[in-house]
């Protein structure tokens, strides 16, 4: 019986032993994914985690903001049954508003309990957990902040990353996603800056809650990534909910009028004054200060670990996850990366992740996901070889409440044979719809697969069946 199977099955963490098969750098999804799916195929295992286990997603991410999400979506449905006969008990003067600090108690009790799920399971599993920051010696010798050295013949780093800040005058009167999760009310006027996942969600979040959101954006677009048709609409949804957009806006300081902060655009002019400036313009990985230069792990130019098809880095048994890596900052690709390559180190499972086709929804008021090629993706790889279909319909209870939100979905198939290599959804459930789907698209589905299909009715994903 090993080391590890001994632990897990007596249920102890075993810290004292400084050797490891493994050595896990960051407790956040890729991490623990790794250090979990190790620890099942018997190798011994030390976790490194100075701050909350779970990292980026559970703490400060994902988990917290779609929780924010939902008590959005519950904000922007009472209005809906307001306006459909149903009658709220709630202050008239603020009809449907939420006691912030309530759900923040249930927030954050959600997420105690992923914490203790995890102490648990780590616990079971035998894992070593060291509460502390480690960085490389050596490529086999991991220093604790307390001194102490580890070592294991292989080690993953999965830092994560951290965001930052524009580097402009009086960025500092700023906030950013990080704060925005310590925030205990909705502020009066917030202005928001960026264009990305990040900005658009908390822009959905923060209107639907009772702020005045006005968005700053540098280019000409919401999200650059996903199809430009769909963001378009989105833009035009937000504008209905009340968001203000500015387009081409390059913020270039922020200047304190009293408690509040006025926007100074590059072209030289003064915002109104706000009660918060958001910023959410992108994150950094955390490749510094962990050793990776004395070990000559290459980064690339934005800091990120370089890893190859199957996370390794270009020195031998040091492997890298998440958002380290130049990769898809999602939280399931850090843990499908973590988890195959744990399999095919430790499970002799050969098996690697496919880059492509990744699904992703943004949580905006309505969400917007895509999978595959969006059309100009899809035009610049396929030329005109393209057949587009789309369905742009009001979905029964938006109808019902005479609210304008519409949906937009899209397909975009290539060839005679009409492969879907494209799929965007933009409207009510569509987060929930995108899932399935992506698994036919990656099957290779054609358009005549999604007709062959029985219809569910009255849905919304029967559109994306019945295009035409
Ligand atoms: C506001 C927000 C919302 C998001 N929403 C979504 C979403 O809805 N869906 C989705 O898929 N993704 C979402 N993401 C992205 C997702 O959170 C990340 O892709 C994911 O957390 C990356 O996991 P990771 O393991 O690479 O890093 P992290 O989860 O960031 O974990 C890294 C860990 O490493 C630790 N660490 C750092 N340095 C050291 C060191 N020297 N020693 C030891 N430990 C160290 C950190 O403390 C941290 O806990 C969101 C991100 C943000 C910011
Ligand atoms: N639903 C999800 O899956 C989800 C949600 C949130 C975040 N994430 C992940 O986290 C990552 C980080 O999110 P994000 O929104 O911070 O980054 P992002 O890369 O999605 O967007 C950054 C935005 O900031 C803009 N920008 C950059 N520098 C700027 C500047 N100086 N002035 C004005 N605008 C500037 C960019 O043009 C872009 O619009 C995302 O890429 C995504 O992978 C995922």
């Amino acid at each position: 019986m090993s080391q590890a199977t001994e632990a897990r099955d007596s249920g102890q963490r075993d810290e004292r032993n400084t050797e490891f098969d493994l050595i896990v750098i960051g407790g956040g999804s890729g991490g623990l994914a790794g250090a979990f799916r190790a620890a099942e195929h018997g190798a011994r295992v030390a976790l490194l985690e100075p701050s909350l286990l779970g990292g980026t997603c559970v703490n400060v991410g994902c988990v917290p903001k779609k929780a924010m999400w939902l008590a959005a979506d519950i904000a922007g449905k009472l209005r809906m049954a307001q306006s459909l006969g149903f009658s709220i008990d709630a202050d008239p003067k603020r009809p449907c508003a939420l006691d912030w600090p309530t759900f923040i108690v249930h927030r954050q009790r959600y997420i105690a309990n992923i914490h203790e799920s995890y102490r648990r399971r780590l616990d079971a599993s035998g894992i070593a957990v060291l509460p502390m920051r480690a960085q490389l010696l050596d490529a086999t010798t991991v220093e604790c902040e307390n001194g102490a050295r580890l070592s294991a013949p292989r080690i993953l780093i999965a830092t994560g990353g951290r965001v930052v800040k524009p580097q402009i005058p009086g960025a500092e009167l700023g906030t950013t996603s990080d704060d925005f999760f310590q925030w205990c009310a909705a502020p009066g006027r917030v202005a928001i800056v960026g264009a990305g996942y990040i900005a658009v969600e908390l822009a959905g979040v923060l209107q639907a809650l009772g702020s005045q959101v006005e968005l700053f954006v540098r280019g000409q677009r919401l999200l650059e990534a996903f199809d430009a048709e769909l963001t378009a609409q989105l833009a035009e949804d937000y504008r209905q909910n009340g968001v203000r957009l500015h387009f081409g806006h390059a913020v270039a300081a922020l200047e304190a009028d009293g408690a509040r902060v006025r926007l100074r655009g590059a072209d030289g002019s003064l915002s109104e004054a706000f009660d918060q400036v958001l910023f959410a313009t992108g994150r950094r990985p955390n490749s510094e200060r962990i050793g990776l230069d004395r070990v000559g792990v290459t980064l690339d130019g934005r800091g990120h670990i370089v890893v190859d098809e199957l996370h390794a880095t270009n020195v031998a048994n040091i492997h890298a996850v998440g958002d380290v890596t130049p990769n898809a900052q999602l939280t399931p690709v850090a843990i499908a990366a973590a988890r195959r390559l744990m399999d095919r180190v430790y499970g002799g499972r050969e098996g690697r992740l496919d880059q492509n086709d990744i699904p992703t929804v943004v949580f905006a008021h309505p969400p917007i996901g895509r999978v595959g090629l969006t059309e100009d993706e899809a035009r610049a790889r396929h030329g005109d070889n393209l057949h587009i279909y789309r369905a742009g319909f009001r979905p029964m209870l938006y109808a019902l409440a005479e609210s304008p939100q519409r949906s937009l979905f899209k397909l975009v198939c290539v060839g005679q044979e009409r492969r879907v290599v494209g799929i965007h959804l933009l409207g009510e459930a569509a987060d929930e719809m995108l899932q399935g789907f992506a698994v036919a698209l990656k099957r290779g589905i054609t358009l005549d697969d999604l007709r062959d299909t029985v219809a569910i009715h009255p849905t919304s994903a029967e559109e994306v069946v019945l295009m035409r």
